[in-house]
Parts: C-alpha cells; structure tokens; sequence
C-alpha cells in the first residue's frame, strides 16, 4: 500500500519526525517561499497531512492542497491557519495546548525579571569589564514584588503568570479578557477591570492574548499614554497584536520606562529595528515554549493530532469542531489504516 504523503515544516522533534516517517511519506521543509517553491507546490498537491510551525495555510496553499485531511500545528497560537478556508474544504486543524503553558509561563514571568532587573545589560557591563567601581544608581532596577501586574488574556498561560505573581511575588494582580474568572479570581486574588483601567493602573502589563481580528494592533500609542511613565510591557503574545511603531515611539519619548519583548511583528526580527537598540528593551526569539521537555511534548501531541486525522479518528486538541462534526458521518471505515 502507499503510504500517505504529509509535510512537517519548520518544526517537529527528531524522534517524533522519525516515527511519523516509518509511517508515512515525510518531506520535511524549512522557511521556503511556499507560494513558489516547486518542491513543495508538487509534494502538497498530494499531501494529505501537515505538521509543523507558522505555516502560512491560506486560501492560495489549500487551492494547491486538494488532497489535505489535516493541519497539525505545533504550536498553541493558531493565527497562522485560515479556518474559514479550512473549513470550507473540511479541513481539520488542530494546535498544542496545556503541554506547554507552565514553560510559557515561566519564560514570560522570567522575562518580565530580566527587564525589571535589566539582566541582560547587567550581564553584558559585566563581561565588557565595565564593573570596576562600586554601582551607583544609574544601575538600579525596580522591584517586582509586591507591585500591581496587570494580564491581558487570562487563558491558561495568564492564570499560570498569575499563580506565579501570586504565590511567588505577593503582586496584586489585575486582570483583562473576553469573559470574567470567578475562579482564578478566587484562586490568584486576581481582579477583573476594564482594559483602561488595568493600563493605568499596573506597574507591569503582560499581553498574552491569541492573535486574532479582534487583537490585531490591540495595544498602541492611546494605550501605551494611558501606562505609568514607571510602566513595564511584555508582550508574549504575537508581534501584530501590538502597532510596533507605537511602541518604539512610547519609549522614545518616556511614556513607559521599558518593554521585554519575545514576539515581534517580523520575525526573525529585522535587524535595523530600532527596538534592537533600545537599553531599555530586553529582546527574545519567540522562545515562550522552548524547553527540550516541552517541545517534544508539542511534537508529541501534533503528531497525536495527525495520525488521528488521518485515520478518521476526533484529534485529542482539536480547533474546528465544526468541520469534525461535518466530515463524522463521511468517515468510512474502510479507509482508515491502523
Ligand atoms: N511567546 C510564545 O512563545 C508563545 C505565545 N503564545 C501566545 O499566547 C496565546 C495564549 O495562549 P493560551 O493562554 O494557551 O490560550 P487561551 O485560549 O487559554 O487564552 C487566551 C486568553 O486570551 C483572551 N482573549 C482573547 N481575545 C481577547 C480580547 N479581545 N481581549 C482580551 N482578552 C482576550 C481569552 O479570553 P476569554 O477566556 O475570555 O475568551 C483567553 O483568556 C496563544 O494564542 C499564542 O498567541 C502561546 C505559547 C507560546
Ligand atoms: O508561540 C507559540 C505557540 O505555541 O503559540
């Protein structure tokens, strides 16, 4: 029999890539030009699974992809999938939650430290043997502890910010999203307040909301004025839920003190953004979730996800619900291959 042809992109775990491949026809590609790279135009155009990370799946690749059951990303965000063209074509998409949002927690809570305590340039005097005097002011941080963190998305990665500024820093915690968290309200001592509010009142704001229409350029310069000038932003989000020029321009003109930054609007970063130049700004490459553990548990569940797909089978983290409703009934039997 033949085996089923599926592209991995970008990301998945050596042995899990190694396992899909006793199974199936895997090609594996790395940040090609997917609207032009003929290798992969001609593999899609029988491909009938994706895996991977930040694929562009939009109308113009699934017009390629007639034979495609499912698309696995390895990743919890999902702004990368257009799920009406999906849909359109019964298409099922699945993503990584729960696996990774302790570690997500972790870097962004860390990040929000290093900016604070201003770690990276601390580390850098140091190894540039700048110290060689007592430190005086000019190299201060502010304190974390006991400060007023406010979160913006408190789905399962703000409530884990949240356990941590609670439980390990004694902050008061302010909270933003769609709907309101009696318990994670109960259990963090977290407050509910209107996004204005939450912006004026925070010592550090943490945005970590999906990327969707509604979040596109949520947060710009109206929002960064209504800050404290004494204001620490993190965005761990993704790059585009922020208008980056506003930002730049906020902290040029010390509307907030500083910004830790792990998602950008272009990524890889450009390396002529000014936001590379700033003291004041600590810069991640998009390293939320990336632990050896967790990502392996990522490629563990995308992999789960696929083969469940593909064998007709309800993917444990599925996103469109709709569309397994739709194909159920079609499934047949006898096409699935254990
Ligand atoms: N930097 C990195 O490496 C990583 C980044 N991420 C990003 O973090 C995001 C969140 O992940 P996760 O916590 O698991 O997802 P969840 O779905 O559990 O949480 C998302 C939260 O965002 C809230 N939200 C959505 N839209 C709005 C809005 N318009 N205004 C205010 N709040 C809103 C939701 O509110 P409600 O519950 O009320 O609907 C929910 O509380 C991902 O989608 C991804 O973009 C994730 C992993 C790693
Ligand atoms: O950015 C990473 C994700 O899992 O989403």
């Amino acid at each position: 029999m033949t085996k089923k042809r599926i592209i991995a992109y970008n990301r998945l775990e050596k042995p899990v890539l190694e396992e899909l491949k006793s199974k199936y026809d895997v090609k594996f590609f790395k940040n090609i030009n997917t609207k032009t790279d003929k290798v992969f135009l001609d593999y899609l155009e029988k491909t009938e699974g994706i895996i991977g990370l930040e694929l562009e799946v939009d109308k113009d690749l699934l017009v390629n992809a007639p034979n495609l059951k499912i698309v696995s990303n390895v990743s919890v965000g999902y702004n990368n999938l257009n799920l009406e063209e999906l849909a359109k074509r019964n298409i099922l998409a699945t993503n990584t939650p729960d696996v990774l949002t302790d570690t997500v927690a972790d870097t962004i809570f860390g990040l929000l430290l290093a900016t604070a305590r201003r770690i990276p340039e601390l580390d850098h005097y140091v190894k540039s043997k700048q110290w060689n005097d007592p430190l005086e002011s000019e190299h201060y941080g502010i304190d974390v502890h006991h400060k007023t963190l406010g979160i913006i998305g408190m789905g399962k990665i703000g409530q884990a910010i949240a356990q941590r500024a609670n439980l390990g820093f004694d902050m008061k915690i302010l909270y933003n999203s769609r709907n309101k968290k009696p318990k994670a309200e109960a259990k963090y001592n977290a407050t509910y307040c209107s996004l204005d509010e939450l912006l004026k009142q925070s010592d550090f704001v943490i945005l970590i909301t999906p990327l969707t229409e509604e979040t596109n350029g949520f947060i710009g310069r109206r929002e960064f004025q209504l800050m404290k000038k004494s204001a620490i932003f993190i965005n761990g989000s993704r790059g585009k839920t922020i208008i980056e020029k506003d930002l730049i321009e906020s902290l040029k003109n010390g509307e907030i003190a500083a910004a830790g930054l792990d998602v950008f609007k272009i990524e890889p970063v450009e390396h002529d953004n000014p936001l590379l130049n700033m003291k004041n700004v600590v810069t991640l490459p998009h390293i939320g979730s990336s632990t050896y553990e967790t990502e392996l548990k990522m490629s563990e569940l995308a992999a789960k996800n696929l083969v469940a797909g593909l064998n007709g089978e309800k993917p444990p983290s599925l996103i469109n619900t709709d569309v397994w409703e739709n194909i159920k009934p079609l499934v047949s039997k006898k096409t699935i291959d254990k």
